[in-house]
């Protein structure tokens, strides 16, 4: 199969789909691989590594789109992107289309077969191509979380973990699951006082085994948002409802109530953000205020620690890649219910039910695209 890289080009988007070590491995298993001219630079992979990797340097994404069966991303098709896609060509990158009716449009427009990484699944529960970045998502909220919080960047000024004799800050975690475990790793680690909102009991009782009494847990009511993110210095959105757009937990109405400078970190918004005062933004642009809250809303966390994120992104998408490329999509698929659940587009239809219900579409099953 021809596997075709292009570089990435979502503001500020350093990550690349494939490394070198992934490129060679592709090639060894008999696959050729096309990486667009400095597609690797962000991470440190220069042209000459990938060609010792075993890949051609493309000089566009135009003759890479053109040719390639698959296409290996990180982020989401941009617009100039979606229009390269060809009938029945792989697209395997995230894409997050709940909240994005625009790119979800285009991508049933170009009869590619799009496999998401956030859902597909695991034997052993959870999300496995999301977890990497929810990990390095996570523990960024609270170091960016913290930045925002001091006075040149319009926050309270104070410090998350205090000093002797001042008590340390309030961190907020709204969803226990991958990002807010690593967002109470980073907190604790400062020092922070930290509380996590959940929904799932049993998460709740893995929060406590694995952090003890060091975190307090509370069962996510909007009451519980409404009082918790009050007193907080800083809230993080870590909340998902898998592949579906996220919940507001967080009103308009509630900021008023927040302190002023606080700030909130919304890692869902990948999904659609968990405040309805939320909207994307970016590494070059990454807050605004509303009600004098800090809203930090980055869609593409990752990418500003591209070479920790890239090779932790690489270390899960191989293999399916891998099996893609080795099978074909349709046999690999029908092999591996897991990755089958990452099927959200194929040849014009809407493969996954969150973003068919979401969106409007008629949802059709990934099996019968199959059949
Ligand atoms: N902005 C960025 O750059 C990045 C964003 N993300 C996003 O972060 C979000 C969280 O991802 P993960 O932690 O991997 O998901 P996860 O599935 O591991 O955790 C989500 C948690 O939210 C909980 N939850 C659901 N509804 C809730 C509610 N109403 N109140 C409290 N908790 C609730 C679930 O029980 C679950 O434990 C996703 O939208 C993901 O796409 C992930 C990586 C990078
Ligand atoms: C998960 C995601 O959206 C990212 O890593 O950018
Ligand atoms: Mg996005």
């Amino acid at each position: 199969m021809l596997i075709g890289v292009p570089k990435e080009i979502k503001n500020h988007e350093y990550r690349v789909g494939m490394t070198p070590t992934s490129v060679k491995e592709a090639v060894r298993h008999g696959h050729e691989v096309w990486v667009q001219a400095n597609a690797g630079s962000g991470i440190g992979a220069s042209d000459a590594d990938y060609t010792a990797a075993g890949a051609k340097i493309i000089a566009t994404a135009a003759e890479i789109f053109a040719k390639a069966d698959m296409i290996v991303k990180v982020k989401e098709p941009q617009a100039v992107e979606r229009k390269m896609l060809r009938p029945g060509q792989i697209l395997y990158t995230y894409l997050h289309l709940a909240p994005d009716p625009e790119q979800t449009k285009d991508l049933v427009a170009s009869g590619a077969v799009c496999i998401a990484y956030e859902t597909v699944t695991s034997p052993r529960g959870g999300l496995p191509l999301l977890a990497p970045m929810s990990q390095v998502a996570g523990r960024m909220s609270v170091q960016s979380g913290a930045h925002c919080l001091e006075k040149a960047q319009g926050g309270r000024g104070v410090l998350i973990g205090g000093v002797p004799g001042v008590a340390p800050g309030k961190v907020v975690i709204l969803g226990g699951g991958v990002v807010g475990t690593n967002a109470a790793v980073v907190a604790l680690g400062m020092g922070a006082d930290v509380t996590i909102l959940e929904k799932n009991v049993d998460r709740m009782e893995e929060l406590v085994a694995r952090f003890g009494t060091a975190v307090k847990t509370i069962y996510s009511t909007q009451g519980a948002v409404e009082d918790e993110c009050a007193a907080a210095d800083m809230v993080i959105g870590g909340v998902l409802i898998p592949g579906a757009a996220a919940p507001k937990l967080v009103t308009k109405a509630m900021l008023k109530d927040w302190k002023p400078g606080s700030v909130l970190v919304d890692v869902a918004i990948d999904q659609g953000g968990c405040a309805e005062t939320s909207k994307a933004t970016t590494h070059a642009e990454p807050t605004y205020v509303v009600d004098n809250v800090i809203h930090y809303c980055v869609a593409n966390m990752p990418g500003g620690v591209a070479r920790t994120s890239t090779f932790a992104l690489n270390n899960v998408t191989l293999p399916f890649a891998l099996a893609i490329a080795n099978k074909g999509w349709k046999k690999a698929l029908l092999d591996d219910a897991h990755l089958r659940n990452g099927l959200n587009v194929a040849d014009g239809k809407v493969t996954y039910k969150a973003v068919a219900d979401d969106l409007g579409y008629a949802y059709v099953p990934a099996e019968k695209v199959l059949a």
